[in-house]
């Protein structure tokens, strides 16, 4: 009961010191992309979901030369497209600053990196699921002086 109690009491602290925050210097998407670097890396390097959704194809479809039959159901790797090296600079590595100054996006726009999903069916819990990702990420630190 005591170690709830101080915990409640560190948290409230923590958020405090949260809402005080002045920034570093940097303004908008700047800064906002730097403090995404690790929220990316990680599922870059381990993606939830590694072969996304299952689809059904709805026509005969030439793919690169490979022709895929009608109702065909196909997986899009996003484990081993996150691991591609021609996509990625040692990508066994996980280092968040790949990602600093990189105009690459989380939204399913960039090919080499769609742990959500990409086009119409993609992740629509996307924003949910990236803020439970920094929540996750400040927790953890939250316990580490
Ligand atoms: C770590 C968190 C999550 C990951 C990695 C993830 C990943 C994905 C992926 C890969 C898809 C398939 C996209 C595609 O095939 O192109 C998907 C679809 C979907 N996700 Fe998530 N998701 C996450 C969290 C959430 C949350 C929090 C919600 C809801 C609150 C959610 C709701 C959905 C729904 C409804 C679909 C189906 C969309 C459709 O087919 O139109 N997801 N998600």
């Amino acid at each position: 009961m005591q170690e709830q109690c101080r915990r409640e009491k560190t948290n409230k602290d923590f958020l405090d010191g949260l809402l005080e925050y002045e920034g570093d210097g940097k303004e908008g998407t700047d800064r906002i992309s730097d403090q995404n670097a690790v929220v990316k890396e990680t599922p870059r390097l381990h993606p939830p979901i590694p072969l996304l959704l299952p689809r059904n194809v709805m026509q005969e479809t030439n793919l690169m030369g490979n022709l895929i039959p009608k109702d065909t159901q196909v997986s899009v790797n996003a484990w081993a497209i996150g691991r591609d090296t021609e996509c990625w600079e040692d990508p066994m590595s996980f280092k968040p600053e790949r990602f600093l100054g990189s105009n690459i996006e989380i939204i399913g726009r960039n090919f080499e990196f769609i742990p959500f999903g990409s086009g119409r069916r993609i992740c629509v819990g996307i924003s949910l699921a990236e803020w439970v990702f920094h929540l996750g990420v400040a927790s953890l630190l939250h316990y580490f002086d």
